[in-house]
């Protein structure tokens, strides 16, 4: 049965209708265009690319993984720019290497086996090509509108867990970091640059905890330590059921900013590898997050930047993601 997705839609929609479940439909947009409904898919724009089954699953569980999207062909190239990045062949303007904190302060390790991850290369044009990948930016642009801007860029290579436990990564809401709304215009695309399994400490979700509120962020109390800006929920409930995300190589997972997510422990040998962009709609606006409880990890952001760049220059947490953001598609109207 050929249905196209528009009417494959409503055939959902009236199901849902008829079993109770209180659900309206907007066909065109997540926005506010209603028909004789008002509308109730927030979360996702109809761009044809997203199956109707696919976009309530999202609507309902805050992510949805898309196996096989990215090639090995591109994974290898990715893979191949962050071991020269390891080596210092190259030198990218902005970009952060960021030590495993039970390493930070050992002169012994060196290359990639010293490097957790890598953040902000933007300025890096074969690894950036991640984030212009044309059928990864299909998808986004599902979240957040035709208007795309990369905000931030991450090449995660979770070390082997020394002992002490700071390989994980504590639970936390992505949009902790970000100084920008609506929430609801933000995705982050993540995938994975070899298997990915409990072992080796995959993400682990909390299935529809982006429908919930922004939640207070603080450094766990970790006796091996925490890497620096790990924050994690400060009292998150540990009995919401959890969903470990097995992935192969290319498979590739969009999630809510609002998703309580983290990882697990490595417990193998090797270096679990992942690549990931967190996009957002040039139309978004930047927020004074003072007052709020953002107001740890900005001033953390802030003085972070004043040691880099000098007491004197002021960058604001607004201005260092205004700094960061690079145009993928459409317009810059706004961030
Ligand atoms: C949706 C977004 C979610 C997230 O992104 S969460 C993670 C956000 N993370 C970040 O933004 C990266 C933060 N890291 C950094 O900026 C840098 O790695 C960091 C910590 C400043 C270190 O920079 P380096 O250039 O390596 O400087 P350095 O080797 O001279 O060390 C300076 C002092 O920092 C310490 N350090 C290094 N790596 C660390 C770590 N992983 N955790 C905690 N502390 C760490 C290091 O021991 C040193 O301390 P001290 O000043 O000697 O006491
Ligand atoms: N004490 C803790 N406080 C906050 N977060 C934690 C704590 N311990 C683990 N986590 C986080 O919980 C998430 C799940 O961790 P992990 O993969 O170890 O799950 P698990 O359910 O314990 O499964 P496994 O049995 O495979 O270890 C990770 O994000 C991890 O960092
Ligand atoms: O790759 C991981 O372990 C998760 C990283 C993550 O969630 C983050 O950096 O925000
Ligand atoms: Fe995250
Ligand atoms: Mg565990």
């Amino acid at each position: 049965m050929a249905l196209r997705a528009k009417e494959r839609l409503k055939v959902v929609f009236n199901h849902l209708d008829r079993s109770g479940v209180k659900v309206h439909t907007s066909f065109t947009s997540a926005q506010n265009v209603s028909h004789h409904h008002p509308v109730a898919l927030k979360y996702t724009f109809d761009t044809d690319v997203l199956s109707p089954e696919q976009r309530l699953a999202y609507e309902e569980n805050g992510f949805i993984l898309i196996k096989n999207l990215v090639s090995e062909e591109d994974i290898d190239r990715f893979r191949n720019e962050f071991e020269r990045i390891c080596k210092r062949d190259v030198k990218i303007p902005g970009l952060v290497i960021m030590r495993d904190v039970s390493i930070a302060k050992s002169e012994f390790v060196q290359g990639e086996k010293a490097v957790t991850k890598l953040q902000d290369f933007q300025e890096d044009p074969e690894m950036f090509r991640y984030c212009s990948l044309p059928q990864i930016l299909k998808y986004v642009e599902c979240f957040t509108g035709p208007n795309i801007m990369a905000m931030h860029t991450m090449l995660i290579n979770k070390p082997p867990d020394t002992g002490k436990k700071t390989s994980r990564h504590p639970m936390h809401q992505d949009l902790h970091y970000f100084p920008f709304r609506p929430a609801d215009r933000i995705v982050c695309a993540w995938t994975a640059m070899e298997k990915v399994n409990r072992q080796n400490g995959c993400l682990v979700v909390l299935p529809g905890t982006h429908k919930g509120a922004l939640k207070e962020h603080i450094y766990p109390e970790w006796e091996g330590g925490v890497n620096k800006m790990y924050h994690g929920i400060k009292d998150y409930n540990s009995n919401h059921p959890r969903v470990h995300l097995e992935m192969e190589k290319g498979d590739t997972v969009f999630f809510h900013p609002l998703l309580i997510h983290g990882s697990g422990m490595n417990q193998t040998q090797g270096f679990r590898k992942a690549i990931s962009c967190h996009y957002a709609s040039a139309d978004c606006h930047y927020i004074d997050v003072k007052g709020s409880t953002q107001e740890n990890i900005s001033k953390e952001v802030e003085e972070l930047a004043r040691k880099r760049i000098g007491s004197d220059t002021t960058i604001s947490f607004q201005d260092s993601w205004a700094l960061r953001g690079r145009v993928v598609q459409g317009n810059r109207t706004s961030l």
